[in-house]
């Protein structure tokens, strides 16, 4: 018998002996001898419930799907709630079927695959032990199209990859580990110098009631991508300097071509996809913001490619140190440009806008609960007196700040599932799933469940401060993912985050007026409402 079927062993309650009993606590319960057990054997794919299947074509036109192709094929998101919901773009829908169909809900493609959604930390845990040494996720369609048939790139990006092309990545990914992590702790200044750059840019755009614009997200993502340059290229290319605010300047193209790209990025993959058909006016203006960032990047990577050849003899280890990110990629790597490119652009549009809004999302929660922001303030200013000089280490004692992230990014984890597909069968409370089937985790929702989390809706980060014995059921706080796919950039996003947050409370008192923001569904957590926040000078 499967080992699978093993495990999904339960006793009859008709046949157990009730005499030979034993005691835990003030409880009695009947001993449950192996020869009392009887196998369950595992109940069929088919009978995992779910909306009922939809075959006709002309009833499709009715519903919208939530994400990207493989839930396009299959997620019809008004048949499939009755109509109660209308189309939000946010988790809900999800929600709602775990509550009307249990923890396992299987929803059949009239076109492709079938996907089977889940939440429980022991069901996600039981992916993440199968998933197998080349694991496959589902990836932004639209890109993907972008690039194998549009620009005919050989490779569709790191969230994409399968088969070989994954192995490739996988390898990359691992040698990278030790060059990244030097990198994170050499570029320190630089980082902070970013920092203190939006800094400044706050005390000169807030107006004379400490009020900051509502595109203040703008200044956030110009700040995380100068973060993310200095991660690759160990420069400060000058996001946030005064000039490149000019409205012909290459910054702020790029900037706003990125907010274009991830706009129309969205439209393509939550609408009908005619894009796969023919060019729509949605796929156009994502292309041509595709053609312009990878424009631009392909810059860098020409400027990473004479560098290299003017400045330095390629002998092995002899330069390893020496070499950035993006040059270790480029020829310690071995990686072709265009696979660079693709590589660059998805950490781009995807990390670097996750980032963006993960800290967006921790300065509102802040301004929201005064009293935590007052105990982080404590914390920061008896860590981090104004003379300090940063280094990673400064953080490991900052249980607090860390604490506010992980809170953050329980309520609001950048991306809302981790996806999987399955490389073997499985059995899954009690139920056989195919190998081929999508696994949706719906990481946010795990961990904003009452069973995970007490008072799972609360911004409350002493929650993290707690022993080990009292923390959160594995597998049901996941925001960077899990296994060998999981994020390469959490350990610089997480310094990022906690650079910034240390220096703006150092010098403000973060406060927010106006009604509360919420998150809307744009392939990731974004704030649905103008970040309007006021920065109060301490001094
Ligand atoms: C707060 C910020 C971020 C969050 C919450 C986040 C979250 C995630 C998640 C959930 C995944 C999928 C993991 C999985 O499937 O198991 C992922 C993958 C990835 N992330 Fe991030 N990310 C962030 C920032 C970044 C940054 C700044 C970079 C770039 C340096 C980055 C690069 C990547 C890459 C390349 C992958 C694909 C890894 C692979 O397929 O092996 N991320 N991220």
């Amino acid at each position: 018998m499967a080992v699978e079927e093993q495990t999904n062993t339960i006793p009859l309650l008709d046949q157990l002996d009730t005499k030979a009993t034993k005691r835990i606590g003030d409880i009695t319960v009947a001993n449950v001898t192996e020869d009392l057990m009887v196998h369950k054997p595992p109940i069929s794919f088919e009978e995992i419930p779910g909306p009922a299947l939809l075959k006709l074509l002309d009833k499709y036109w009715k519903y919208v799907p939530l994400l990207g192709t493989q839930l396009f094929r299959s997620v019809l998101i008004n048949r499939l709630t009755e109509g109660r919901l209308t189309w939000n773009r946010n988790i809900r829908p999800l929600k709602y079927l775990f509550n009307e169909y249990g923890p396992v809900v299987r929803l059949n493609g009239p076109f492709a695959g079938d996907i089977v959604l889940i939440h429980r930390p022991e069901h996600i845990a039981k992916v993440f032990e199968e998933e197998g040494d080349s694991p496959t996720r589902s990836g932004i369609d639209v890109l993907q199209h972008y690039r194998l048939n549009y620009r005919k790139y050989r490779f569709s990006g790191p969230y994409n990859s399968q088969g070989l092309q994954s192995m490739q990545w996988l390898q990359t990914k691992k040698v990278l580990e030790t060059p990244i992590a030097k990198q994170i702790n050499k570029e320190f200044e630089k980082f902070e110098m970013a920092c203190d750059e939006l800094l400044i840019r706050i005390r000169q755009i807030k107006n004379r009631q400490d009020e900051v614009s509502g595109d203040f997200s703008n200044e956030l993502s110009r700040w995380s991508m100068e973060c993310f340059w200095i991660f690759m290229i160990s420069k400060k290319i000058g996001f946030l300097d005064s000039t490149s605010y000019n409205k012909n300047s290459e910054i702020t193209r790029f900037i706003e071509t990125l907010a274009t790209a991830h706009h129309y990025m969205s439209r393509c993959e939550t609408g009908f996809q005619f894009w796969r058909m023919i060019d729509t006016p949605y796929s156009k203006k994502l292309f041509s913001a595709c053609d312009i960032i990878d424009g631009i990047i392909g810059k860098y990577i020409r400027n990473a490619q004479s560098h290299v050849r003017n400045n330095l003899s390629m002998h092995e280890d002899e330069n390893q140190h020496r070499l950035t990110i993006l040059e270790n990629l480029l020829f310690k790597q071995r990686m072709n440009p265009e696979e660079l490119a693709t590589l660059l652009m998805d950490m781009i549009i995807l990390g670097v806008n996750a980032t963006t809004n993960s800290q967006a999302f921790l300065l509102y929660y802040l301004a929201k609960n005064p009293r935590i922001q007052r105990r982080l303030h404590e914390e920061v200013i008896s860590k981090t007196p104004k003379d300090h000089s940063f280094t990673s280490k400064t953080f490991i004692d900052m249980p607090y700040l860390n604490a506010c992230i992980n809170e953050c990014l329980r309520l609001r984890p950048a991306f809302p599932y981790i996806t999987r597909l399955l490389s073997k069968q499985i059995i899954l409370h009690g139920y056989k799933i195919p190998k081929g089937t999508y696994i949706i985790m719906a990481n946010q929702i795990s961990s904003q469940r009452e069973e995970n989390f007490e008072d799972p809706d609360k911004f409350k980060p002493d929650r993290w401060l707690k022993s080990s014995d009292d923390s959160y059921p594995q597998n049901s706080y996941l925001p960077f993912g899990k296994g060998i796919r999981n994020c390469i950039g959490e350990n610089l996003a997480k310094l990022e985050m906690m650079l910034l947050t240390i220096k703006i409370i150092r010098e403000f008192i973060i406060e927010y007026d106006y009604a509360d923001i919420e998150s809307r569904f744009l392939m990731m957590n974004v704030p649905d409402r103008p970040l309007r926040f006021r920065f109060i000078s301490r001094n």
